[in-house]
């Protein structure tokens, strides 16, 4: 049966929510209201994103920082954003093959945060798995794309170490040492990527990808492939801040400081928050690593 404008949240079960069936209209249940994010602050502006030259980071005959500056090559990227692609082109039985509403699950794809408990939907569609240490959950990932355990497993590799490699110029600064956390990560550490999608949104204005959030990592990185990601500056217009539009450099990875790392440093770091906005014509992905050090009482 079509469904009506005003369906309610409960009828959006995951794999079978508007953005996956894509609906020609905006559900209410999708519509976010004013009064949930600072609307009245948005004034976006691509101007003010800095761009970090993380190759002064690295030791300069370090060649890779050659190829991109990040020093991960430009065909890893590529082939991370061409699997992620791949694997949400493929039929729905294929994808609900990894379907769980299981937030501790290794692997998942799913659609809002928690189906039929959101009260607002999200036009985003995600898979997300662990993926440190590689070898013990990569067996779990998808084998269609063919290439995807491979590509994204090269990824989340690469991506790994340069968050290692901020990591340590963070702790640095705050006079805690280079290895204060790296040293840990590799113990207690854990790495969860989400890879997103979000299809053409028939009325972008009133939906959202994402609502605004900060990420409990202690950094995240992440590749996109089109704009849509929105930062919101504390900072800007007084108290009320802004939201500023990540602009899309090609090769450009976006680095978040994530909830650990503001607590970690009192605040001196502060956690970034954000939300993703819709497009009306193509699909966007994204590829977002979160890099977590699992604090335990041992
Ligand atoms: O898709 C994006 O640009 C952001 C995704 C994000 O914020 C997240 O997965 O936590
Ligand atoms: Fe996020």
């Amino acid at each position: 049966m079509e469904t009506e404008k005003g369906e309610s949240s409960s009828t959006f079960k995951m794999g079978n929510s508007a953005q996956e069936r894509s609906l020609p209209y905006v559900p209410n249940c999708y519509a976010v209201p004013p009064s949930y994010e600072p609307r009245d602050a948005l004034d976006s502006n691509s101007e003010t994103i800095p761009t970090i030259d993380i190759s002064r980071l690295k030791g300069s005959n370090d060649e890779r920082r050659v190829i991109v500056n990040h020093g991960i090559n430009q065909n890893i990227l590529d082939d991370a954003l061409t699997v992620a692609h791949g694997f949400f082109e493929l039929p729905a039985k294929e994808k609900k093959k990894f379907m769980s509403n299981d937030v501790y699950a290794p692997i998942r794809y799913t659609t809002s945060l928690k189906d039929g408990l959101d009260k607002i939907q999200f036009w985003r569609i995600f898979l997300k798995h662990y993926a440190h240490p590689l070898h013990r959950w990569i067996h779990l990932w998808p084998q269609n794309p063919p290439e995807y355990r491979e590509k994204m497993g090269k990824f989340c590799e690469e991506v790994r170490s340069l968050s290692l490699e901020i990591m340590r110029a963070i702790t640095e600064s705050l006079g805690l040492g280079r290895d204060y956390l790296s040293s840990r990560m590799d113990k207690n550490g854990m790495q969860v990527m989400a890879v997103n999608c979000y299809p053409p949104c028939p009325d972008p204005k009133t939906a959202l990808g994402l609502p605004p959030h900060s990420d409990y990592s202690c950094i995240t990185i992440l590749l996109q492939n089109l704009i849509g990601l929105e930062i919101f500056d504390l900072s800007a217009h007084g108290s009320s801040g802004r939201w500023v539009l990540v602009p899309e450099v090609k090769g450009a990875l976006k680095v978040h400081i994530g909830d650990h790392v503001e607590v970690l440093s009192n605040g001196l770091y502060k956690s970034v928050v954000h939300k993703v906005t819709l497009n009306e014509e193509k699909t966007r992905i994204s590829s977002r690593a979160c890099i977590v050090w699992v604090w335990t009482t041992r």
